[in-house]
């Protein structure tokens, strides 16, 4: 399998061919998930809730993104290493917003930034796109906006908001996005959204109708008991593996099963006679 880069995502869309994305946040998983042939690693700023254990994703910072996204990247080959922009690093100004941006691909080698929001962040993107940096969309549930939209709640059911999200869409196209996330929006929308844009759709919680899906990985192998909204689907129960094996473990440890002489070294009678 050859190296993977926003052409190859255009390419995927014109051929029909569904694209696939999940999360990591460091060096192994992203080994696993490249080794096992995922187009594309994010590494999303919801390592803020499943990593640093916070409530949503705004206390997560530049340095925290990066930190991550350098593990991830160390650990990819083939995959397009996507790294969310964390909130407060875009909004400020186009100038900040570009800098921040040059920030993670310089000091990460990420391939691509994501960054939240349409029209009001519109002019960041443009200048993000004008310094020749790939830039991921993201609409509908945006959760950075999880205060002004009052939770985590579906968006676009009522005619004003889906029309919004289409001329959205649109403009992210129009402003040279290689692709759009969208988050948790009806599925016929999000179908409707991918027929009339040229660039693929990504989504989560979104349906079929879209170019490609993203998940969080943990979610995805069962590591989230206490997160399990209707879009996620466990391949994995991988939260009750490491609940036996850890109590194993205790439990052998415990007992002087574990270690057993297989599992140490050992040293020869001559020099041990002289220790006593
Ligand atoms: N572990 C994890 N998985 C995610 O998918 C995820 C994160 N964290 N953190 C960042 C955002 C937050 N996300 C969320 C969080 C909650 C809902 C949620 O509770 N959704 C309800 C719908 C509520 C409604 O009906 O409007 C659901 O039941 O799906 C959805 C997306 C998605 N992202
Ligand atoms: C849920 C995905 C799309 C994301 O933005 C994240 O993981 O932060
Ligand atoms: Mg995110």
């Amino acid at each position: 399998m050859a190296k993977k880069t926003v052409a190859t995502f255009l390419e995927m869309k014109q051929k029909g061919e569904k694209i696939t994305m999940l999360t990591a946040y460091d060096y192994s998983m992203a080994k696993v998930l490249d080794r096992a042939g995922v187009d594309s690693i994010l590494v999303g700023d919801s390592l803020g809730m499943t990593m640093l254990g916070y409530e949503n994703t705004l206390a997560v910072t530049i340095e925290d993104m990066i930190h991550h996204t350098k593990a991830v990247k160390r650990g990819t080959e083939e995959a397009l290493v996507v790294c969310d922009m964390p909130f407060m690093s875009y909004h400020i100004s186009a100038e900040d917003a570009v800098a921040n941006a040059g920030r993670i691909i310089k000091e990460t080698g990420a391939h691509a930034v994501k960054v939240e929001g349409g029209s009001v962040v519109e002019k960041q993107i443009r200048a993000i796109v004008n310094a020749q940096i790939p830039v991921m969309g993201h609409l509908g549930l945006t959760p950075q906006s999880v205060n002004a939209m009052g939770g985590f709640l579906v968006q676009g059911k009522s005619e004003e908001q889906a029309k919004l999200l289409i001329e959205e869409a649109k403009l992210l196209e129009k402003i040279g996005c290689f692709s759009i996330v969208l988050e948790c929006i009806p599925e016929k929308l999000a179908r409707i959204i991918s027929e009339h844009v040229s660039i693929p759709t990504i989504g989560i919680g979104a349906g079929a109708g879209c170019d490609g899906q993203v998940l969080v990985i943990q979610d995805m192998l069962g590591l989230t008991s206490d997160f399990s909204p209707k879009f996620v689907k466990h391949y994995a129960e991988l939260g009750v593996s490491i609940d036996e094996a850890v109590r194993t473990y205790c439990s052998e440890v415990k007992s002087g099963v574990f270690p057993a002489l297989t599992h140490t070294f050992k040293i020869s009678d001559a020099v041990l006679e002289k220790l006593y």
